[in-house]
């Protein structure tokens, strides 16, 4: 079942992560996979660009399926092995909604983590202000107080609902990419607690990023 899976992927990766968290829940150990390097560029060899044009990681091909978009492949693993592993979806429209709602805002919190964290490698040095980054990281810091105000109004400890859901597949490593680069403990409270309780399950443990264990993480967010 999993043998006709292939993952290329490449270690740190907030999306990379989340398709094997996915695999892991659902039962899907013995695919076919690939560590590659962005240091080394190995994320824009030909291997890499015939699953995914745009160069990037993952590229994740079911079959003949390819679903590189790492929500889209964790939605397409729920939906094809829904009776098999965790269920990831809640029954309950509420817990369905407040699913959907917080696995695509992902994608702004995403954006507001990388404008701080990239920003030398986005901007070029002539066009860096500032302004920009003190901007930038304003922002960012009013989106990871949204994410600890979430997590203020859950008991349960995962982030929609009573049990663990795509939510948490697909948030928990922008939320570890947070603590890599520095983010203050003390300040976060609950986001601290969600990061330290999920770090134990098993599927994340199984696929934590194997650099992260080698290396030290970086600063860059202490002042967010
Ligand atoms: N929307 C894509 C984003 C994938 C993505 O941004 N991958 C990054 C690594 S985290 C990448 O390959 N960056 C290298 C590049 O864009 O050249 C997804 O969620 O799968």
């Amino acid at each position: 079942m999993a043998k006709d899976m292939t993952l290329l992927w490449g270690s740190g990766s907030p999306p990379c992560w989340r398709i094997m968290i996915a695999l892991e829940e659902k039962n899907l150990q013995g695919y076919n996979q690939k560590l590659l390097s962005f240091e080394k560029g190995e994320h824009k060899s030909k291997e890499v660009m015939d699953i995914n044009p745009r160069g990037q990681l993952p590229a994740f091909k079911c079959g003949d399926k390819i679903i590189n978009e790492s929500c889209g492949a964790c939605f397409f693993l729920e939906s094809k092995y829904k009776s098999q592993g965790t269920k990831l979806i809640p029954d309950c429209d509420a817990e369905q909604a407040l699913m959907f709602q917080r696995v695509f805002e992902v994608n702004t919190f995403g954006d507001k983590m990388a404008n701080v964290i990239y920003y030398n490698w986005k901007v070029p040095e002539g066009e860096r202000h500032e302004s920009a980054i003190k901007r930038n990281k304003e922002a960012l810091t009013a989106e990871v107080k949204l994410w600890e105000g979430y997590l203020q109004k859950t008991s349960s400890g995962f982030l929609a609902g009573k049990n663990f859901s795509l939510a948490d597949v697909i948030v928990f490593p922008a939320i570890a990419y947070l603590y890599r680069h520095g983010l203050s403990e003390e300040r976060y409270p609950k986001l601290t607690e969600y990061y330290k309780n999920l770090m134990n399950r098993p599927s994340i443990k199984a696929t934590w990023p194997p650099t992260w264990k080698e290396t030290p993480g970086q600063d860059i967010l202490k002042d967010i």
